[in-house]
Formats: C-alpha cells, sequence, structure tokens
C-alpha cells in the first residue's frame, strides 16, 4: 500500500537521514505542524529525530491561513491516534490538492523574477563561468578546476546541506554526491511521493540557464562584479531547480486524481501519452501571460520609462523584459517540470510506494554524482 494515504506515527527510531550526508528544511506554519504532530512530539531534540510536515503540506496549510485550532483535551490513545490520522489524512490530501500545489508555483513564480531582476543588473562576467579565469580551492573529481560560479554554489550546497535543505523532499542539489554531514538533528518527513521521487535535473536545469537564460538577461560584457554574479546565478537556479522538480508534487495530485488512466498508460511506459494527459494548455497560457505581466510590474524601470510600457515588453525600460521571461516558461520551465512529471510518473507504480520512496529519494540526494 502507498503510505502516502496511511497515518503518520511518531517514532523514535533513527531516521532514514541518520544515513545521509546533509540536508535546510522549509519551516512548517506552527498550525501546519499541529495538524499531523501531536503536542508531546513537536519539541526536536538531539536525540529524537524530528518528524515535520512536508512542505507541500505545510505551503497548502499557509495558503488556507485558517486561524490555528486550541490545543486539544487529552483523550484516551485510541481516540488519540483515530484523531491524528484523520488530521494527517486531511493534511495529506489539501497538500496534494493540484489548486494548492499551483497556488505554490505561482509563489515561486515571484521568486524566479526577482532574481532574475538582480541578475541582470550585472553584466555577463563570463570569467565566472570558465573553470580557470578565476582561481578557486579544490578541483572536480575529474581533476579539472571549478569555474568561480560552479565553486560557490557547490560551497553554497554544502553549508546548506549541513543544515537539511537536501532532506527535504522539494530541495535538490547540484552537486548531490558532495553533500556533508548534518549539524541539525534529522528530520523524518511525512510520505507524500512514492519511490520514484528520484528525479533530478538540476544538470538540464544548469545547462539551460548558462547557455540560454543568462544570455538573455545578462548585457554583454565584463563589469568585474564576479561574486555578485555568482551570488544572484545561485540563488537564479535554486529557485528554478525547486520549481522544476515540484513537478514531482504535481504528478502525485494528478496520478491520485485520474489513477486508472495513468496505471494503463503506465504499464505500457507510453511516455508521450502520459505527456499528453498532464497537460492542461489552458493553464500553461494562464501561466505564461501571468509571468509575462509579473516581469513587467515587478521590473519596470520607473524612473526610465515614466509612463508604464506594455506588459508585451514593448513599450517601456525593463530590468529583464517580460518577453524573455513568459519565453523561459514556455520553452524551458514548463516543458521541464512536465519532463520531471513524466520521468516520476513512468516509475510510478514501481515499489510499495511507501517509507522507501522518500529514503530513496534522499539516500541519493546525498549519494549521487554532480549534477556537472
Ligand atoms: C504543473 C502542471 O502541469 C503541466 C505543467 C504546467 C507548468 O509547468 O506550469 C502547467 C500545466 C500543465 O501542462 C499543472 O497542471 O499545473
Amino acid at each position: 500500500m502507498n503510505a502516502v494515504g496511511s497515518c503518520w506515527q511518531p517514532t523514535r527510531r533513527p531516521s532514514s537521514a541518520h544515513r545521509q550526508q546533509g540536508g535546510a528544511k522549509l519551516r512548517p506554519s506552527a498550525a501546519a505542524a499541529r495538524a499531523v504532530r501531536p503536542a508531546r512530539w513537536q519539541r526536536p531534540g538531539w536525540h529524537t529525530p524530528q518528524r515535520m510536515v512536508n512542505p507541500v503540506a505545510a505551503a497548502a496549510a499557509q495558503q488556507q491561513e485558517a486561524p490555528p485550532p486550541p490545543p486539544p483535551l487529552p483523550a484516551a490513545p485510541a481516540a488519540a491516534a483515530a484523531a491524528s490520522c484523520a488530521a494527517q489524512d486531511a493534511d495529506l490530501s489539501t497538500a496534494l490538492s493540484l489548486a494548492n500545489i499551483r497556488q505554490t508555483l505561482i509563489r515561486l513564480e515571484d521568486t524566479i523574477i526577482f532574481s532574475l531582476i538582480e541578475r541582470a543588473q550585472f553584466a555577463r562576467n563570463d570569467a565566472v563561468y570558465q573553470p580557470d579565469a578565476i582561481p578557486v580551492p579544490g578541483l572536480r573529481p575529474d581533476g579539472r578546476r571549478y569555474s568561480l560560479f560552479e565553486y560557490l554554489l557547490r560551497e553554497t550546497e554544502q553549508v546548506h546541506g549541513r543544515i537539511r535543505r537536501y532532506t527535504s523532499p522539494d530541495e535538490y542539489a547540484f552537486f548531490p554526491g558532495d553533500l556533508p554531514p548534518l549539524v541539525l538533528p534529522p528530520i523524518t518527513y511525512e510520505q507524500v511521493l512514492a519511490p520514484c521521487a528520484l528525479v533530478n535535473i538540476n544538470a538540464s536545469i544548469m545547462d539551460m540557464y548558462l547557455e540560454h537564460l543568462l544570455p538573455e538577461i545578462a548585457a554583454p560584457g565584463d563589469d568585474h562584479n564576479y561574486g555578485s554574479s555568482a551570488m544572484n546565478d545561485v540563488t537564479v537556479l535554486q529557485a528554478l531547480s525547486k520549481r522544476i522538480h515540484y513537478g514531482m508534487f504535481v504528478a502525485e495530485a494528478k496520478f491520485r486524481k485520474q489513477t486508472a488512466e495513468y496505471s494503463e498508460l503506465i504499464a505500457r511506459q507510453d511516455a508521450d501519452a502520459i505527456m499528453e494527459l498532464l497537460t492542461d494548455r489552458a493553464v500553461e497560457l494562464r501561466v505564461i501571460e501571468r509571468v509575462r505581466l509579473k516581469a513587467a510590474t515587478f521590473g519596470q524601470d520607473l524612473e526610465v520609462s515614466g509612463a508604464a510600457g506594455g506588459a508585451n515588453g514593448s513599450g517601456g525600460s525593463y530590468k529583464v523584459r517580460p518577453e524573455v521571461v513568459a519565453q523561459l516558461y514556455e520553452q524551458w520551465v514548463m516543458p521541464l517540470t512536465k519532463e520531471v512529471e513524466v520521468q516520476y510518473l513512468l516509475r510510478r507504480l514501481d515499489g510499495d510506494g511507501g517509507a522507501a520512496g522518500q529514503q530513496a529519494q534522499q539516500q541519493q540526494q546525498h549519494g549521487g554524482g554532480a549534477a556537472r
């Protein structure tokens, strides 16, 4: 049985994260945490693995903005367990509602667009991406030097990995094989995704960014702002990676809604038909128009343009042209998200769908190879 639908039970056994080498986690809202954990399990300690609600559940609960319920009165153990199961089932079903997942994707649009605007203030600075142009400590396993950009991305993952970032099921490292040991006690997440949540397409995201997106958003030339450029590259890439890998949660929600249809296509391993079934062109068109409008709104240089330019990018002066953002979504972000969805769904019926899923995912994230 797929553990997604089963009740979470508190446990004191060491979590799978003990076996991993890395990992920051979005903080679940207090309301979300209350919804899934009895109060006595809420205090983290070094010797008690922390149980946390999946970030998707936390985001869904935050979006609902309901005032936190009063703490429950003590109940008989069986009744308390049943109430806890019911609360968790409700929480997971809210978390896996497509509407809630799409709200998270919409929020991530803001993060992506703002990060692009930040990077766009600096020149392209090609030296940042050339392995020997700026000497940085350390060598890749193949003996070549890291570029400054690779160095900063990897070092950022080292720090964030120590505080559990990559144990979270919605965070994927670009250098998953190099993640360090945790300095925070490990967390065991609720099982939302199936064991096939092993998809990591960060290598493709990095290629897309360096080859297509960066040349569009940064002016050619060298302004010597190497550190700032690389810092902003890291922010853009992390935001894109999170958005695109969210495709696994989208896929899980869609699978649950149309289990019979997807199961048949999965049995045939028909990737094209799965792609067709999961594609919602009306939603895609709305996404493209919305990001175009957001880029026009967030990125308009009011001092230069004076009166507002058109949202199609033809009018005023923009820090990042709205058309570039629209194209980014149409040509890259949505196709890569759907690629993640298809890859996940093709393997959705493998294994038992239970605890092994996230363990496997976390082990892969902390035991695989560098993205490039
Ligand atoms: C993410 C979804 O799946 C697909 C991918 C989309 C996207 O990446 O924004 C939008 C619509 C679908 O074609 C969804 O249905 O919301």
